[in-house]
């Protein structure tokens, strides 16, 4: 007897076919069967006439808990909004403010059809719990900065040890760990080394912002004569175990680095546009083979959610409009960056729906006028529907939310503790 049999629907595998009607059977946090029918029964059978199923969203790139500064400094570039309003605000972050603003980040991610993300962030054991509590799966890392004012880089990587080995598996293997060296301008080249030994040492994955703005590239040169990429080449940084957020400032040859240590690398194209970073070279990316996956970024920085739709969209729409060409990122390719690739860039079994692999589901309902008629799914996913279409989220095999009702969390409870959280925290910052 299996768990979940998802019937009725157009099933979107992801793989190299597609059903247009057909069936999804779920068992022990599995995938067991994709097929036009089956003979098996199961505890629970969904009826979703009228959807699809796909699987559920990766959001590569973000910073939970940032969900308590959602709209808090808006239209400001990137270096005045961390040093003069994120860091200072940041210190006044208690690790309750993490566990509840990482818990309302999972509940919006839930409620769009994200089923696993990347963090990279502070207070980490309370993000981890909060995970481990929303029942989300996520690759989790301490963001480590060893410039600056009151920075011991022997402090910090210890803490990014501790939090590596703490949580590495946890949560019936939902958790992964990685470690968060923050971005080359925040971490000297030593540290850098630094950490990637300890990462090889630990098997973990590592996560890092590359070449987000023109002004990193700038400071680089000066600094050391070459640009982000070029130094983490030279330190040996770079392989398949890293994940780089942004990457916008890249020249060709930066481009066949990255496709020669199998780098992934993770868009960000709302959060580039809002802090008017520039545009990601991601279809040379992609002509070359790089496996570009797609990231919201942390909610302060992005439009300000978690909605992997709108990143879709918006990749779509501004690689088209940048090189004046229609026919550049088509709908099913976007698919695969803000699924599958994902799926690659974090090491996870999931992405895909295929026998053997993760349970991680999504039924997006597409009986609502902005979706009628259809003439093809991929279009639909990526230019007309929303986060909001999501009526049911599976995670690791266990429903999330089903028919638009989050069944993993108290979604009232944590709205009004997000609440409370972010009022606390702007009285103490003052800001
Ligand atoms: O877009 C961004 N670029 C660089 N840093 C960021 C961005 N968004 C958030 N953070 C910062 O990265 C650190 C992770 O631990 C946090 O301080 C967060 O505010
Ligand atoms: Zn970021």
């Amino acid at each position: 007897m299996a768990d979940i049999i998802i019937k009725n629907v157009y099933v979107l595998t992801m793989d190299s076919y597609e059903l247009t009607q057909g069936v999804v059977v779920i068992e022990n946090g599995t995938i067991t069967e994709v097929a036009e029918s089956t003979e098996q029964d199961a505890d629970q059978i969904i009826d979703a006439k009228g959807s699809v199923v796909m699987p559920g969203f990766v959001n590569t790139h973000t910073h939970a808990a940032m969900t308590l500064f959602r709209g808090y400094a808006d239209d400001i570039p990137l270096d005045e909004w961390l040093k003069n309003y994120i860091w200072p605000a940041e210190e006044h972050l208690t690790d309750e403010d993490a566990y509840i603003g990482t818990k309302l980040a999972c509940l919006e991610m839930i409620k769009s059809g994200t089923t696993s993300f990347a963090d990279m962030y502070i207070h980490m054991n309370d993000v981890a719990q909060a995970v481990k509590d929303s029942g989300m799966r996520a690759a989790l890392s301490y963001g480590l900065i060893d410039l600056g004012e009151n920075r011991s880089a022997d402090v910090e990587l210890s803490k990014g040890k501790q939090f590596v080995l703490d949580w590495k598996g946890e949560a019936e293997g939902r958790i992964i760990t990685m470690y968060g060296p923050h971005a080359p301008y925040t971490c000297s080249e030593g540290f850098l080394s630094k950490v990637k030994k300890e990462a090889n040492h630990d098997r973990v994955g590592i996560h890092i912002h590359v070449l987000e703005t023109e002004s990193e590239l700038n400071q680089m040169k000066q600094q050391y004569g070459m640009c982000s990429i070029n130094l983490l080449d030279r330190l040996g940084f770079l392989g398949p175990d890293v994940l780089a957020a942004h990457c916008v400032w890249l020249s060709d040859d930066d481009i066949e680095i990255l496709r020669g240590r199998g780098v992934h690398v993770s868009h960000n194209p709302v959060s580039n546009m809002k802090l008017a970073s520039g545009v990601a070279p991601v279809p040379r990316m992609l002509d070359r083979g790089v496996n570009v996956s797609l990231g919201t970024d942390g909610c302060a920085s992005n439009n300000n959610n978690l909605d992997m739709f709108e990143e879709m969209k918006t990749a779509a729409l501004l690689h088209k409009v940048e090189s004046l060409d229609p026919t550049v990122l088509p709908a099913r390719q976007v698919l695969e960056m803000a699924t599958t690739s994902g799926a690659r860039a974090l090491g996870i079994k999931s992405g895909v729906l295929r026998e053997g692999y993760n349970a991680d589901v999504i039924i997006v309902d597409m009986n609502k006028p902005h979706l009628t008629p259809v003439y093809d799914i991929h279009s639909h996913l990526v230019y007309s529907a929303s986060g909001s279409d999501v009526s049911t989220t599976i995670v690791d095999g266990r429903i999330l939310m089903q028919d638009y009702e989050v069944v993993c969390m108290d979604e009232q409870d944590v709205l009004d503790r997000a609440r409370t959280a972010a009022s606390g925290l702007v009285e103490r910052a003052k800001f």
